[in-house]
C-alpha cells in the first residue's frame, strides 16, 4: 500500500460502528503489519482476507476482460453484517512522491484468474518467435560493428572487454542505434547487463547531437531522478516524471527518440497520474520532422523507439498492448518453458527451522558466510527494522549491519546503502523495496529471512547476488509451514535447484542465550 494512513483513517470510522470485533492490516504479501487481535487470530484473518482479497481482484479483472481496472483500481469496498474490508493497493498521494516510488509491501505478482495461467494462456504472436540468445554468445568489444571509438574507450575505462550476449543481441537488433524498424522486448536474467543492452544503442544514436533535447526518456520503478535542467537521457521514476513534464522548463516529450520502460512488468502496475497513457500518448503523437541534427537514424525518421526490458517480463498481451509496440522484436535468454530463469551462476539452498528461531539461525548463517557481503530480505518494513536492530544490539557477534527500507526517508535509505557500498556495514537488512534493479558490487549472498509469497520476488531477490557472471548464492528460511508454498513457487522458475544447507549445531546451541537475550531487549523498543 502507498499510504497507510488513509487505510487508518479509514479503519478508525469502521472500528466506531456497533459489532466490530477488531481488525487486521496485512500488507501485499498477505503479511498482517498492525491488528488488534491475538497472534492466533491476526494469522487466521490475515489469512482469510488476503483470500478474499485475491478473489476481488480476480473478480475485477474478469468483469473488465482485456482492461486494466484492476491494476488501476484504488479502493474496493466489501462488506458484509460483520466485516469490511478495504483493499487500497496503489492508493497515491500527489505530493509524496517518494514515498509513491519505493514502495514495500507491493505484491509483485497479483494471483491471477485460472484461466489465464498455465500453458492455455494467449501470448502474442511475436512472443512465440523469440531472437533466442545463447548464453555463452559474448561479443568481444574490437568486433562490434560501428562503435564509435569514443564509446570503445568509455567502456574500456568502465574494466569492460565485451558485450554480455543480450547487449551483443540489442546491439545487432538496433544496428548500433541507428534503426528505428523495431522495437524491443527484452526478457533476461536479473544481472546479464539489460541496462548496457538498451543504454548502448541510445547513447551511439545520440552521440552526434548538437543540441541538448530531451531525446531518451528511461522510466525505472524506484530510482530517483538525477537530473536537472536540459537533458538528453532522462532517467525518472513515473512520480518523478510527471511532475518535472508538468513543472521543469525545457523537459518535455516532443524531441523524444527513444522510450525506455525498464522492469517493465511492475510499472504497469503503477498508475501515477496516468503515466503510461500519457507518454505512450505523447510518443505517438505526430512529430515535427524537422532537419533534426542529433538523428542518425537511417529509417524510421521521427519515429520514437520503444524498449521495454525485465528479467521477469508479462507476457499479458492486454498488459503489453498497453504500450503500443511497433513490430516489436522478442529478445530472450530465458528457458521456453518456464516463465522465469535465474543466472547460471546462482547456487540455492534452503533452511528449514522453526519460526521463533529464525533469528538464531539467521544470524548463525550470517557467522558461516563470515567474509561475505550479504543482503537479508524481510516480508515487511517492521520485520527489517527489527532484524536490523538485532543486530545491531549484538556487536562483535552479529557483522555490522544498515536498514534499507521506505520507512526511512531517502537520506537514510542513501546512507544505508552507502555504509553497505563501501563495506563499513557487511550486512544490509532490507524490505522489498531494495529487491528490483539494485546493483550492489560484490554481493556474494541473499538471506530470504522472510520466504517470498512470489516467484517473482523470490527471482528479483535472489538476482541481487551472482550478477555479471559472477557466482553467488541464495538462502532462504523456511517454516515447516512454508516449505510446500516455496515448492510450488519454484515451479514456475527455470533451473532452480534448491539443496538443504545444514548449519553447524554447535553453534545453533551456544548462540543461543545471547540472540535471546538480545531479542529480549529489542523487541519491546521496536514495538
Ligand atoms: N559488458 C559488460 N562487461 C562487464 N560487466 C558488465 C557488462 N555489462 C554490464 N556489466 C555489469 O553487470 C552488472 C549487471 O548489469 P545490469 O544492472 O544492467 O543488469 P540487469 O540485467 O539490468 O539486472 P536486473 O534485472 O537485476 O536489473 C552491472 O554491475 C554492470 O556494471
Amino acid at each position: 500500500m502507498g499510504d497507510l494512513s488513509v487505510v487508518e483513517d479509514t479503519l478508525k470510522r469502521i472500528s466506531s460502528h456497533k459489532g466490530i470485533l477488531g481488525s487486521v492490516i496485512i500488507n501485499g504479501d498477505g503479511i498482517p503489519i498492525r491488528s488488534t487481535f491475538n497472534a492466533a487470530e491476526t494469522q487466521q484473518y490475515a489469512a482469510h482476507v488476503s483470500c478474499l482479497a485475491a478473489k476481488i481482484r480476480a473478480a475485477v479483472r474478469s468483469l473488465d476482460r482485456g482492461g486494466d481496472a484492476a491494476d488501476e483500481l484504488h479502493v474496493v469496498r466489501v462488506r458484509s453484517r460483520r466485516h469490511e474490508i478495504l483493499i487500497a493497493p496503489n492508493y497515491e498521494r500527489g505530493q509524496d512522491l517518494d514515498k509513491y516510488d519505493v514502495e514495500d509491501g507491493v505484491p509483485e505478482e497479483e494471483p491471477q484468474p485460472k484461466a489465464k495461467a498455465g500453458k492455455g494462456a494467449p501470448v502474442l504472436p511475436w512472443m512465440r518467435l523469440p531472437v533466442n540468445i545463447e548464453p555463452g554468445a559474448g561479443m568481444p568489444l574490437e568486433s562490434v560493428k560501428g562503435l564509435d571509438a569514443r564509446l570503445l574507450a568509455s567502456l574500456h575505462a568502465c574494466g569492460y572487454t565485451e558485450l554480455f550476449p543480450v547487449q551483443a543481441a540489442a546491439w545487432r537488433e538496433t544496428a548500433g542505434g541507428r534503426s528505428a524498424a523495431h522495437d524491443l522486448c527484452i526478457c533476461a536474467p536479473t544481472g546479464s547487463g539489460k541496462t548496457l543492452a538498451y543504454a548502448l544503442p541510445i547513447v551511439a544514436a545520440l552521440a552526434g547531437r548538437l543540441v541538448p533535447r530531451l531525446r531518451a526518456l528511461v522510466v525505472l520503478p524506484t530510482r530517483d531522478l538525477a537530473a536537472q535542467g536540459t537533458v538528453d537521457i532522462l532517467v525518472a521514476t513515473p512520480g518523478r516524471l510527471m511532475a518535472h513534464l508538468r513543472g521543469t522548463p525545457g523537459i518535455g516529450l516532443e524531441h523524444l527518440r527513444f522510450l525506455v520502460v525498464d522492469e517493465m512488468d511492475r510499472l504497469l502496475r503503477q498508475s501515477y497520474q496516468n503515466w503510461l497513457p500519457h507518454v505512450v500518448e505523447a510518443t505517438t503523437r505526430p512529430q515535427a520532422a524537422s532537419a533534426d541534427p542529433i538523428t542518425a537514424c537511417s529509417s524510421g525518421r521521427g519515429r520514437v523507439v520503444k524498449v521495454v526490458a525485465s528479467a521477469t517480463l508479462t507476457r499479458d498481451p492486454a498488459k503489453i498492448e498497453r504500450l503500443a509496440l511497433h513490430c516489436p522484436r522478442y529478445l530472450a535468454l530465458t528457458a521456453a518453458d518456464h516463465r522465469y530463469a535465474l543466472p547460471r551462476e546462482l547456487h540455492e539452498y534452503k533452511v528449514v527451522c522453526a519460526g521463533a528461531d529464525k533469528p538464531l539461525v539467521a544470524l548463525v548463517l550470517l557467522q558461516a558466510l563470515a567474509a561475505e557481503r550479504v543482503i537479508v530480505f524481510t516480508a515487511s518494513i517492521e520485520s527489517t527494522q527489527r532484524l536490523g536492530r538485532l543486530l545491531q544490539a549484538l556487536p562483535g557477534v552479529a557483522p555490522p549491519a544498515a536498514a534499507f527500507s521506505s520507512a526511512e526517508g531517502p537520506a537514510a535509505r542513501a546512507a544505508a546503502l552507502s555504509a553497505f557500498q563501501s563495506g563499513a556495514a557487511r550486512v544490509l537488512v532490507a524490505s522489498d523495496a531494495l529487491t528490483r534493479g539494485m546493483d550492489v558490487a560484490g554481493v556474494g549472498a541473499v538471506i530470504n529471512y522472510d520466504a517470498p509469497t512470489f516467484a517473482k520476488t523470490y527471482v528479483h531477490r535472489a538476482g541481487r547476488t551472482a550478477r555479471a557472471g559472477q557466482h553467488g548464492r541464495v538462502f532462504t528460511l523456511l517454516r515447516p509451514e512454508d516449505v510446500r508454498h516455496f515448492k510450488g513457487l519454484l515451479r514456475k522458475v527455470d533451473n532452480a535447484y534448491v539443496k538443504d544447507y545444514k548449519l553447524p549445531s554447535a553453534a545453533l546451541t551456544s548462540l543461543r542465550p545471547q540472540v535471546d537475550a538480545a531479542l529480549a531487549s529489542v523487541l519491546p523498543a521496536a514495538q
